[in-house]
């Protein structure tokens, strides 16, 4: 694939691995308790993960971790809207959303997102046509279900195959919309509908999905995987995730999503070094 990807007014330089710094604008977040539901702190915090070598910052307004409830668009709106502006405004980053709500993809796209990242695919009303719309990069992740729900049981005959298949489709329903492969990024979609056993063999198998054709995104930052692998709390889960982030850039991801900026791109930059000797 071409290693040059347009996010709206930026690109963004694929050859290489870029970090995308998460920034939860949500009151229950995870593992950011929703400190950065105010706006300057948010910002700041952004502002944190640029200067740490952050190329992109994905904002999100909706907590998907597993039973999170549900938010209304507005709601979601209102939290988004304000710090995409800000960013926009303020920071030399590609602003990533984490929306699957269509007046969200709009607005954002408006207001200067370079890049929608929806872990339903754009599965819901409209949102196929908004992301078309906007002419931005979209991100697809495999999901099945919703958060309340998705962790009930998952069952797959093999995961990796299960999951190329998704995302095959989804590129398809894109292409259909009028979303061109050309503006396809694709994400496994680790801790969602998916049990340990299956978040390990997904990322051990996880050169498959480059048969897709299509830049690789991976987020596994802090994540029941590495929770349940080495038996540690969210606030404990680093060294895993930086072993995770490693592993991912060996097998040839390009974008990692995570919540640890510094550490991470200093990983990617001692590969780079390794990688660009004799
Ligand atoms: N593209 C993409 N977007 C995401 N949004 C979340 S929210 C849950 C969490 O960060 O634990 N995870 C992901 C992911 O893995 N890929």
């Amino acid at each position: 694939p071409s290693t040059r990807l347009p996010c709206g007014s930026r690109v963004l330089d694929l050859s290489r691995p870029q970090v995308m710094g998460i920034l939860n604008v949500t009151p229950d977040s995870f593992s950011d308790g929703g400190q950065h539901a105010s706006l300057d702190a948010a910002l700041r915090h952004a502002a944190a993960m640029a200067a740490a070598g952050a190329t992109l910052i994905d904002v999100g307004g909706e907590s998907t971790r597993p039973g999170a409830r549900a938010v209304s668009p507005l709601e979601e709106l209102e939290r988004v809207a304000p710090v995409v502006e800000a960013i926009a405004r303020e920071l030399d980053v590609v602003i990533s959303v984490d929306t699957s709500t269509p007046a969200v993809i709009r607005e954002s796209a408006r207001l200067g997102a370079g890049l929608i990242n929806d872990v339903r695919s754009l599965a819901r009303d409209g949102a196929l046509d908004a992301a078309a719309d906007t002419g931005l990069p979209v991100c697809l992740m495999h999901m099945r279900g919703e958060p309340g729900d998705m962790q009930n049981d998952p069952r797959y005959e093999n995961v990796t195959e299960a999951v190329f298949q998704f995302l095959s489709e989804r590129m398809a329903a894109c292409a259909a919309a009028g979303i061109s492969p050309e503006r396809v990024v694709l994400d496994p979609g680790f801790g969602f509908a998916k049990t340990l056993a299956h978040n390990l063999s997904l990322f051990k198998h996880m050169e498959r999905l480059h048969e897709l054709g299509r830049p690789l995104l991976v987020g596994v930052s802090r994540k029941s995987m590495v929770g349940q692998a080495l038996g540690r709390d969210v606030d404990e889960r680093l060294y895993g995730s930086l072993a995770l982030a490693a592993l991912a850039v060996a097998k040839g991801a390009h974008i990692l999503r995570v919540h640890d900026v510094a550490e991470t791109v200093d990983v990617v930059r001692m590969i780079a070094a390794v990688q660009a000797a004799e």
